[in-house]
Parts: structure tokens; sequence; C-alpha cells
């Protein structure tokens, strides 16, 4: 029998500095997210991050924080619910870090006597930090603890152009009745360091502005080409100007240089150019989750205003979108039916 596995990044159990600190430690412990011999990264989570960190995210989470939970949480399982009424295989929601893991997601596919499963991290994109993670998890999960379960990935969907419409059709939903002067595509970031490890070539992503436009075998797995290429795919199907649209990368950590142009360094320089009016829009993130609705919908129009801003609207993710949904069920179907898959 035939299952899927959902897989998103996560959140911690509750806004409180006691809930966000055994999760950042999960996550930032990874050595595909904080990168550094492990000795080095117990030093600089442990002894550093982790000192400060967990109370200043605590503070931003309890300013999304729903009545029923985490943002990234609640979408995910409204998604995974709408998803069931669309197919009739056995449907299962994992998370990287935090409750509700990868293992307890393939646990209950079997239990439903699931042998293949359909392993989907819920990006758009490959990134080692995101992507690649959760794939490696699964993985290791399926290996230790359901031999003969059979792992089947779900590719980075960011170019299949069944995906590029329904996020560019709702795109253009948001763009209805605001007068814009400029359309920002906001990424979440990763270290500059990270795009030159994934590239298999070794030499091709030089992170030089030419890279990522030139065709190469280093894209399977290139974040910067796949979000720029993102954008100039959206840009195409709507006929965007050129002028008006432009991507850059939010939600750094200090330290190492990180993907450029900083998203609020955007946010400061756009209304000096006479760019007043923003869309924001942040297609690394299917569902809305802290990174969208604090950092970019609150603390973003914050320093767009400052800065001298006047009209700043952010366009949510697909979250549980009928047209999204519809969409991952013909994914699943295709899948289960020819054994094909998008891209
Ligand atoms: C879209 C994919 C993501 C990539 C790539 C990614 C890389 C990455 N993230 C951090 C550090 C943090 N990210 C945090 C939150 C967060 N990150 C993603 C997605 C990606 N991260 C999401 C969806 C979220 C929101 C989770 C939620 O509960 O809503 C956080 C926690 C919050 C905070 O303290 O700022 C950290 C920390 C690194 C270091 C990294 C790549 C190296
Ligand atoms: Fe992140
Ligand atoms: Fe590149």
């Amino acid at each position: 029998m035939k299952g899927v596995l959902l897989v998103n990044l996560g959140s911690p159990d509750s806004p409180t500095a006691k809930d966000v600190k055994p999760y950042l430690d999960e996550f930032l412990m990874d050595g595909r997210v904080i990168d550094v011999p492990p000795l080095l990264r117990n030093l600089l989570v442990r002894g550093i991050i982790l000192q400060t960190r967990p109370k200043k995210s605590a503070k931003a989470y309890s300013k999304i924080w729903w009545e029923e939970g985490s943002p990234l949480i609640v979408i995910s399982e409204r998604f995974t619910k709408k998803l069931r009424l669309q197919t009739e295989l056995p449907i299962a929601l994992g998370m990287r870090y935090g409750s509700g893991s990868i293992k307890e997601g393939l646990e209950e596919l079997a239990d439903q006597n699931v042998e293949e499963v359909l392993l989907v991290p819920m990006y758009p994109h490959y990134a080692m930090s995101s992507y690649e993670t959760v794939v490696v998890k699964a993985m290791e999960e399926q290996q230790a603890h359901f031999p003969k379960m059979k792992l089947t990935t779900m590719p980075a969907f960011y170019r299949s152009p069944e995906y590029i419409k329904v996020l560019s059709e709702s795109i253009a939903e948001g763009l209805k009745d605001f007068e814009y002067d400029h359309i920002l595509f906001s990424y979440h970031g990763i270290p500059e360091r990270h795009i030159r490890k994934s590239d298999p070539t070794k030499f091709h992503c030089k992170i030089d502005g030419s890279c990522c436009s030139i065709n190469s075998v280093a894209h399977h797995t290139c974040y910067r080409h796949q979000c720029y290429d993102t954008t100039e795919l959206v840009k195409a199907h709507l006929g965007l100007p050129e002028e008006k649209v432009s991507s850059s990368f939010q939600s750094r950590l200090a330290g190492d240089p990180w993907l450029k142009p900083y998203t609020d360094y955007e946010f400061e320089r756009f209304p000096k150019e006479g760019k007043k009016r923003l869309v924001v829009i942040t297609p690394a993130f299917v569902s809305d989750c802290l990174e969208t609705l604090e950092e970019i919908a609150m603390e973003g129009k914050e320093q767009f205003e400052e800065a001298g801003g006047e009209d700043y609207k952010h366009i949510p993710c697909l979250n549980d979108s009928d047209a999204w949904v519809t969409l991952m069920a013909k994914w699943i179907h295709e899948w289960e039916r020819e054994e094909k898959l998008p891209i």
C-alpha cells in the first residue's frame, strides 16, 4: 500500500523561552544548519546563541501565536486535513524539529500498512538546511525503524509550471486593488558558504552575479539559483514589469556573510529611491510562519515606514488554499498511478 508523508520545519510547543530553547537546540545543533565541527557547534549554539536567543524568539513567537497554536503547525494540519479529502491514500504529517516528528509520521503510515511512502519536504527550493536535512532524517528513521518501507522523495518543485501558476494566481489576487511601486520577493536566507558546499561541481557557484543565470548541473542543488528562477518564472507568468520586481534574502543570523541583498536593507533603500508603495511576497515558505508573519508582515512594515515608505502589503503564503491543496493531490495521484513526479 502507498502513503504520503508531508514534512514541514516545526515550531516550539509554546511561545515561551522554556519551550523555545529545546526547539532551537534541536534545530541549530543540526549539522546541516550550523555546519561547523560538532565541538565548535556545541560551543556556538549552547554556549552563545541559546543563552539569549530563546527569550528574544519567544517574544517574537508570542506576537504571532494563534489560539490553536503555532501558525506553521496549524496551517500544515489544515493543509493535511484538506488533502486527505482529495486522496484515498493515507497521509501523515511530520515536523523536522520539535513535536510531531518524522518518526511519528512514518509510524502512523506503518500502522495503516503503508509500505511505499512518498516523502514531501514542504519546501519549494533545495537547501541543505531545509530540504536536504528532511530527506536525510527521513532516510535515517526509515532505515532504523521501518527497514521494509520504500521511500520516494518529491523533488524541489520551484519550477513546476503548475506550481508557478498556482503561486502566480495567488499573487495576482493579492495585487488586486493595491497600487504599488515595487514587488519584493523575499526568500529565507542561508550562509553563502552553504551554496558552495552544495555545488557538486565545486567550481560553478561563485555567487558573483552571473553563475546563477548560466546553465549548470549545480542548479539542482543551488538555493540561490532556484530562488531567482522562481522570481523570473512568476514575473514572466504575470507579465510583471522588469524594473518593478526584485529578490532579496531575509532572516540571517549574525556572523557569516549570508545571501544578499538583505531584505531589511532593501526596506530602508526603497523609500529613498521613490519606491514608497511596496508589496512583499515570501515564496520560500509554503505556509505562513514566524518569518513571514512577524519578520515581514510586522517588523518589515515598521522598517519600511520608518524609512519613509507609505503603503505596504505582505501577500500570504499558499497555506491551505484550495488551488494549492488540489495541486498537491494531483501530484500524489500521478505518483500513485504513473510513478510520475513533478519536474
Ligand atoms: C524556507 C526554508 C528555510 C531555510 C533554508 C532555513 C535556513 C535557516 N534557518 C536558520 C535559523 C532559524 N530559522 C528559524 C525559523 C524558521 N526557518 C524556516 C525555514 C527555513 N530556514 C521557517 C519556516 C521558520 C519559522 C518556524 C516557525 O515556527 O514559524 C529560526 C527560529 C526563529 C528565530 O529565532 O529566529 C531560526 C533560529 C538558519 C541558521 C538557517 C540556515 C543555515
Ligand atoms: Fe530558518
Ligand atoms: Fe548559482
